[in-house]
């Protein structure tokens, strides 16, 4: 995937959240602050009432708990899927010590100093490497947040360089973690396939050699989580999202109606999220959610977030399944390749992404 010349962009001087908090400023740069609608308001950094949790799946009752109980877990994951597009797992087969190792190696890869991290850029206009993602002009603002992104597979989507050497086990936890979240990615796919009434392995094999990519986001405590984003607003142009989030504060917040819903760690489980590929091939019955997170005043935050994606080659649009006289197409046919390109050359904003793909219905 070719990335956008750096000559094209103009992103001015990109400070380090980490660094800057260093000096326990009691002010956010103004390059940080956010317009007046897009700065969380008090109640989305607070509580959710229980009706506003997202559903919690049980991955053993789906493949063992027998006809009836799988059944039970089936209907409750197409209803997590068509009106949440968010569900938590538990029960899914990953060792907690491995999910304990990965965030350990990625938390001491943070507080490694900024000239170790520096050693493994990300240049501007790319997506993988220590950076700021998707920042192409000077007067866009900036999250507060600091990120590492790898490709992980197929192997020709690594950059070896890239992957940190420091923490000594960084690269083979982060090997083992990745097989068992891509693992975990294609039992999800085959159930959400089910909960759709389509064979279990249509995803699976639609996809080819799916892309598989990591980003590891770090947030600082910020003075004023009043007035920035931990990272903005966007939906996933992956097929699924598995996200590991530290069992620190909330900082993921989801759209549900008109209002942002928080999503509360649950220890040991693992965050699925609906990506655009799905929402696509289900012509909007499974949607990708907009999502954003927020930062905290006193503590810090990491979440550790596995993109599953199709391969590159790979044609979609909407299943015919899918597409009737109640349900006309919303979406063309297109190139997974050529999406991916998009998704990485334009900033995170809500769901604009998808547009590449809308078909605009004159009513
Ligand atoms: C917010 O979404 C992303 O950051 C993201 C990034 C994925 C990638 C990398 C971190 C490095 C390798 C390339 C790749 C684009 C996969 C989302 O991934 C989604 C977005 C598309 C499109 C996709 O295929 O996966
Ligand atoms: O940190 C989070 O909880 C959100 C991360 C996220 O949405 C992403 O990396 O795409
Ligand atoms: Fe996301």
């Amino acid at each position: 995937m070719s990335p956008v010349a750096s000559s094209s962009l103009k992103v001015g001087h990109l400070d380090d959240v980490q660094e800057l908090r260093k000096y326990r400023p009691t002010a956010v740069p103004e390059r940080y602050v956010r317009e007046g609608a897009e700065r969380p308001t008090v109640s989305a950094l607070g509580e959710a009432p229980a009706s506003m949790q997202i559903p919690v799946i049980d991955l053993w009752k789906l493949a063992h708990g027998g006809p009836y109980r799988a059944r039970k877990e089936l209907e409750k994951l197409s209803v997590a899927c068509e009106d949440w597009g968010f569900f938590q797992v538990v029960n899914h087969g990953i060792d907690s010590v491995l999910l304990e190792r990965m965030q350990r190696v990625s938390e001491e890869f943070f507080m490694l100093p900024l000239e170790e991290k520096e050693k493994y850029p990300m240049a501007p206009g790319t997506l993988q490497g220590y950076g700021h993602a998707f920042v192409f002009s000077e007067d866009q603002k900036l999250d507060w947040c600091n990120m590492l992104a790898l490709g992980v597979e197929p192997p020709f989507i690594r950059n070896p360089k890239l992957w940190p050497t420091n923490p000594p086990k960084f690269r083979e936890t982060l090997e083992a973690y990745s097989a068992n979240v891509r693992k975990l990615s294609q039992a999800l796919l085959r159930f959400i396939a089910m909960s759709l009434g389509l064979k279990p392995q249509k995803f699976n094999k639609m996809f080819g050699t799916a892309v598989q990519a990591v980003r590891m986001n770090y947030y600082p405590p910020c003075p004023r989580p009043d007035l920035v984003l931990g990272l903005s607003s966007h939906s996933d142009g992956s097929a699924l999202t598995v996200l590991q989030q530290s069992m620190g504060p909330v900082g993921l917040q989801i759209v549900k109606g008109k209002t942002w819903v928080p999503i509360h760690p649950i220890r040991n489980a693992l965050v699925i999220n609906i990506g655009d590929t799905i929402e696509v091939l289900t012509n909007g019955r499974y949607k990708s959610v907009e999502h954003r997170a927020v930062t905290n005043k006193d503590r810090d935050r990491l979440s550790i977030v596995t993109f599953y994606a199709p391969s590159y080659e790979i044609e979609l649009g909407p299943l015919p399944e899918f597409v009737d006289k109640n349900h006309p197409r919303m979406y063309r046919r297109y190139n997974h390749g050529e999406y991916s390109r998009h998704y990485i050359n334009n900033k995170l904003d809500g769901k604009r992404s998808l547009e590449f793909a809308k078909i605009q219905n004159k009513s």
